[in-house]
């Protein structure tokens, strides 16, 4: 009933982690290998292992959550190691997180796997929000195009893109126009929503310390700005390119919608973080009712077919 195709590797449901929760050691990997998720990925990796910003850094609300991690993680031969020795287990579709933090990292990294022996996708994160000093690279349309187009002339293996929200038509457009330039894989949308203020009222202070409070939000506040750009980019991209669904999923009705909004993988960060490796088989099961309720019989019989008011 769940079951969804991806890089023709079948999969037993189309849920799996965002990057960044419970995937930053291997011990959480295997936890989630070892989950009814359908698939995983891996926290955005640096060349080098990063401590990351200061703590207090990630806090959840009734609502959500809000973070500032600023991409703590352990290398990228760490979790390059990790998805090469489950692809020789036998491991069919994995997903590797990375991001550099400078341009000429960007290519060093992705250059690294292109020669490795992984096979596996590689997701190229372009949307971290929380680096002081470090702006979200898909926000900068010709620097994205630039860094898009270098990549193409060395890297073959598969490969999606972790984006940003967008809040402007011309924004979609826009990056629509550059993103389907180039064969990638798939478009992750969305990361975080950046740089938010949450507030202890009794102390009247900020919850987490880095940039005086300032982090990416996720959970409820996100999910109308997250089915937002799931559809405008199914609108928007060649059918050849993927779409994977983050943000605002708690239940499976969430799950729902986002696959109604076009999403071929639908990633739960926050929820993941609050409710641990369960979350999976909770969503699938109420996913399946769902689609019960409304007769449904595969994620094929209505994904991409929300309708609009004529
Ligand atoms: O891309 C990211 N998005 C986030 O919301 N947080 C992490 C981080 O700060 O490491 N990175």
């Amino acid at each position: 009933m769940l079951k969804t195709n991806f890089l023709d590797v079948e999969l037993s449901n189309p849920l799996m982690n965002a990057s960044g929760v419970h995937c930053m050691t291997t011990e959480e990997l295997d936890e989630l290998a070892g989950s009814a998720a359908g698939a995983f990925v891996t926290k955005t990796a640096t060349r080098d292992y990063r401590e990351g910003n200061p703590e207090p850094r990630y806090y959840d609300t009734a609502l959500g959550s809000i973070n500032s991690m600023g991409l703590p993680n352990n290398g990228l031969d760490y979790y390059l190691d990790y998805v090469i020795k489950r692809q020789k287990e036998g491991a069919k579709l994995q997903f590797l997180s990375v991001t550099g933090m400078s341009y000429e990292e960007n290519i060093s990294l992705l250059k690294k796997i292109q020669e490795s022996e992984y096979e596996g996708v590689t997701e190229f994160n372009l949307s971290c929000p929380n680096v002081p000093g470090k702006p979200q690279i898909a926000y900068d349309f010709e620097l994205t195009e630039k860094l898009l187009s270098e990549v193409f002339t060395f890297f073959t293996k598969p490969i999606g893109v972790k984006l940003p929200p967008y809040f402007d038509i011309a924004h979609f457009d826009e990056m629509a126009r550059i993103l389907n330039k180039f064969p990638l894989t798939y478009v992750n949308s969305v990361n975080s929503v950046g740089n938010g203020l949450y507030i202890d009222l009794d102390k009247e202070q900020v919850v987490i310390k880095p940039k005086g409070g300032f982090g990416g939000l996720g959970g409820e506040y996100i999910k109308p700005t997250a089915l937002a750009n799931v559809r405008a980019f199914r609108e928007r991209l060649n059918p050849s390119i993927k779409i994977i669904g983050t943000g605002g999923v708690i239940n499976g009705r969430d799950v729902f919608e986002h696959i109604l909004c076009g999403a071929d993988l639908v990633q739960v960060g926050t929820t993941l973080h609050k409710e641990g490796v369960a979350v999976f088989s909770r969503l699938a099961e109420e996913l399946q009712e769902v689609m019960k309720e409304k007769g449904y019989k595969s994620l094929d019989d209505f994904r991409g077919k929300l309708k609009v008011i004529e």
